[in-house]
């Protein structure tokens, strides 16, 4: 990677099946200290919002305590903070503890690297940001965040940008019937705001504020999608929107730390984590029953496989494909199918032998 897209949350962890959560053993020593939920993370200081949604709430820098070692605090940890939490001008706070996560968002740098980094921590939905067109859409990737997603608990939106380029008829029907919320947005007509972001449709706005309201979300996608722009809409920041590299002439990732906004006019507790933009979203450490169930349109069949069916194209037994051809996965079936396929082949190179998957319906 050509910059620091991920700051801390590189942090390299050990592999570790439950979620790489702090030792929660309590350390009384700091029964001082305040809560606060981690904001922003840039060069090992940490912004802290104290007090969130009370009169005296105030935002806080802090450094990691020693003994926290290389854990990764990433944007919406709950931390127990120490030292200087008054928010002044020079304040430094200690940030001594991380409070046990609800959820994490983790990813591999590919599908067969075990090294897991951390993303997020306590998100309620994650939503997957692409392009109805320039950069064309990847389905992969949004089957691909789906799976982690799912995988994590947390749930998946997904929003289409730039519907004014081309209609992404596909897009809508392939992954609305899956029951997630399927939001399409369109710059408006009316050019640029006076911060010369481009203007976006506001219906698509108001469905995606009644979608965000309340919760806590973190947006993903590729550079170039719209995320910022759609980020600056909802909250009234002005992370950097399009800025195009002037050394290679070609656009790059913006917005290099990631962040959590509080969205206009919303209810206490809401925020929108935006992540500098993904290149990868590696599942290496996602188990292949969890990639399967990430397929929600598909699962059912899975009971008609044979004991231990591997789900692949050639599998003997495979219930999938005559699932498929029966119409029971909706008309991009085929498609669904082979996408689930091509991420279990993938990550399959991760591990040393092929796991079972399925239990023959039994
Ligand atoms: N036509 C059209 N262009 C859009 C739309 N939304 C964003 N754009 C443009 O697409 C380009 C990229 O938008 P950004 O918001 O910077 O994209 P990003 O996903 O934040 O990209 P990074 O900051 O690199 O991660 C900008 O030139 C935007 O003006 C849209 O709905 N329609
Ligand atoms: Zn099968």
């Amino acid at each position: 990677m050509s910059q620091r897209e991920w700051d801390e949350s590189d942090v390299r962890v050990r592999p570790n099946k439950k979620g790489s959560r702090p030792r929660t053993k309590d350390r009384p020593k700091h029964d001082d200290a305040v809560r606060g939920r981690v904001i922003g993370v840039d060069r090992g200081r940490y912004t802290a919002v104290v007090n969130e949604a009370q009169p005296d709430e105030h935002t806080v820098m802090a450094m990691r305590a020693r003994e926290l070692r290389r854990q990764p605090i990433v944007p919406g940890d709950l931390v127990s903070l120490v030292g200087d939490t008054s928010g002044g001008p020079d304040a430094l706070a200690r940030l001594v503890r991380i409070e046990e996560r609800t959820t994490l968002l983790r990813r591999s740098a590919d599908d067969t690297d075990p090294v897991e980094r951390v993303v997020v921590a306590n998100v309620d939905q994650v939503v997957i940001v692409v392009a109805a067109a320039d950069p064309e859409p990847r389905p992969g990737f949004i089957d691909r965040t789906m799976v982690a997603a799912h995988d994590a608990g947390i749930e998946p939106v997904l929003v289409i940008t730039k519907a004014d380029l081309r209609e992404p008829v596909d897009l809508v029907s392939t992954y609305r019937p899956l029951g997630m919320e399927v939001i399409v947005s369109r710059s408006s007509t009316g050019g640029n705001d006076a911060h010369g972001s481009l203007l976006v449709d506001l219906e698509a706005l108001a469905e995606l504020r009644r979608v965000l309201n309340g919760r806590i979300s973190t947006t993903l996608g590729h550079s170039g999608v719209g995320k910022s722009t759609l980020v600056n809409a909802l909250t009234g920041s002005q992370r950097a929107t399009g800025h195009v590299n002037e050394v290679t002439g070609r656009g790059r990732h913006t917005s290099s730390s990631a962040i959590a906004l509080r969205m206009l006019d919303s209810e206490p507790g809401t925020w929108i984590i935006d992540t500098p933009g993904v290149r990868s979203f590696g599942l290496a450490h996602v188990d292949p029953q969890a990639v399967v169930d990430a397929f929600e349109d598909l699962v059912p069949a899975t009971a008609q496989c044979s004991r231990g069916c591997t789900h692949a194209v050639d599998a003997a037994g495979c219930a999938l494909d005559a699932w498929v051809a029966d119409g029971h996965a909706g008309p991009h079936g085929a498609d669904r199918l082979a996408s689930m396929r091509r991420l279990l082949a993938s990550r399959s190179d991760a591990v040393e032998d092929v796991k079972e998957l399925g239990d023959g319906g039994a």
